[in-house]
């Protein structure tokens, strides 16, 4: 037994903003189309002439982004993203929002992540769909090496995303696996849900399939129960982008005992991960407010949720801020955001070898440091977490 052992433990205090961002972070679902710095739409709506931006302050365009997109409604949330696009269609541009999204992360502690957005939305400058693939990529490595150089670890993958309303997914599925060991990591579909079954695009499915690609799948979000199901079931999902939809398919007895459903029994047997953004969720009106969020219900349950943003810019938010919400509303620690973290990397689309070392070098050494920090034996800060 050692003398810290004999000592009386400290009650765990509340984590602060600094220790939540220090922590080693892993975020599966994230937009790079929905994550820019204002300051950066700015600057290259001024370089292009693109004169429909609301506003020219970099504040005020911040709060512009997260209040338009605060509607309740998902189509309305998804309107604001033809502003940031619109400045996305030269390879120098996406280079620059690549790398500054690899900094951005990295300086909130985040140590892997899949980054997505949809080639198609970046062609209207006259790139090729390799074109835009490549110049993205370019902009992650020189970020990964600028975090770096600020002390910051950080990997990024990235997802391509076909967009439910279009018919480009088979292209776009085709394009994923072109990439798949140069950076591109998987796929996914996303857009208005309503009127657009993921179904629709059954061709794309099944040639991912046939690869043996890494699929995630938005369901769930807008629409209940049957998009989940043919998510999972019609298109192979491995993850689903949101899927707080599952509720649906979960009853409560006189006793408070939850019963699952057979969908909701399949997603938690298979260990299908739940990428849960709680902020978008309260702006697209898939939850009512943080209290009301069934992510603490589905983590108690056993489903694999993790823990994530969406969309920095449009949603206003941080992978520590979307922590800090939890702590606040859940009481949640170290052990929560540890979890949370944990289930991420096992879901991640990385080789198995790579994640293991993801999460003995790196997750678990600086959750044992946090949940110490947590209990009082180290002071707050000493030593690096990342
Ligand atoms: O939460 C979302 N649900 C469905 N689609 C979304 C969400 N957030 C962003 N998108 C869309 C808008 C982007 O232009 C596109 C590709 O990143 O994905
Ligand atoms: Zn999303």
């Amino acid at each position: 037994m050692t003398l810290s052992d004999k000592l009386p433990l400290a009650a765990p205090h509340v984590l602060d903003e600094q220790q939540i961002r220090r922590a080693p972070k892993v975020l599966l679902h994230d937009h790079l189309d929905g994550g820019l710095r204002p300051a950066t739409v700015i600057e290259l709506a001024e370089h292009i002439g693109y004169r429909n931006l609301p506003t020219t302050d970099p504040a005020a365009l911040g709060r512009w982004f997260r209040d338009a997109a605060d509607s309740g409604s998902l189509e309305r949330y998804l309107e604001t993203f033809a502003h940031t696009c619109a400045v996305m269609q030269t390879p120098e541009a996406l280079f620059r929002i690549a790398a500054e999204c690899a900094e951005d992360l990295a300086a909130d502690g985040v140590v892997y992540a899949e980054v997505r957005y949809a080639p198609e939305q970046h062609l209207a400058g006259g790139l090729s769909l390799d074109e835009v693939v490549d110049a993205v990529n370019a902009g992650f490595r020189e970020g990964e090496r600028r975090a770096a150089a600020a002390g910051h670890r950080i990997r990024v993958g990235t997802l391509l995303c076909a967009m439910r309303h279009a018919d480009r997914s088979s292209e776009i599925a085709r394009l994923a696996v072109a990439h798949r060991d140069r950076g591109v990591a998987g796929f996914d579909i996303a857009g208005g849900e309503i009127g657009n079954p993921a179904s629709n695009h059954a061709e794309a499915f099944d040639y991912l399939r046939a690869q043996g690609a890494r699929v995630t799948v938005h369901a769930g979000e807008a629409v209940g129960m049957e998009s989940i199901h043919e998510a999972v079931l019609r298109c192979g999902a491995h993850r689903i982008g949101h899927g707080v939809r599952i509720t649906d398919d979960l009853s409560t007895g006189p006793d408070g005992r939850v019963t699952l459903g057979r969908l909701a029994s399949y997603v938690r047997d298979m260990r299908i991960a739940l990428e849960v953004c709680p902020t978008s969720n309260l702006q697209t009106g898939a939850a009512g407010s943080y209290p009301e969020h069934p992510i603490d219900l589905l983590r108690r349950l056993g489903f694999r949720v993790c823990l994530n943003t969406d969309n920095r810019l449009v949603s206003g938010t941080t992978m520590t801020q979307e922590f800090q919400h939890l702590a606040t509303t859940f009481g949640y620690g170290a052990a929560e955001l540890e979890e949370f973290t944990v289930n991420a990397v096992k879901a991640a689309f990385l080789p198995f070898d790579e994640r293991t070392a993801l999460l003995n070098e790196v997750v678990l050494p600086g959750y044992a440091r946090l949940r110490a920090e947590e209990l009082g034996r180290v002071p707050a800060g000493a030593g690096s977490l990342v």
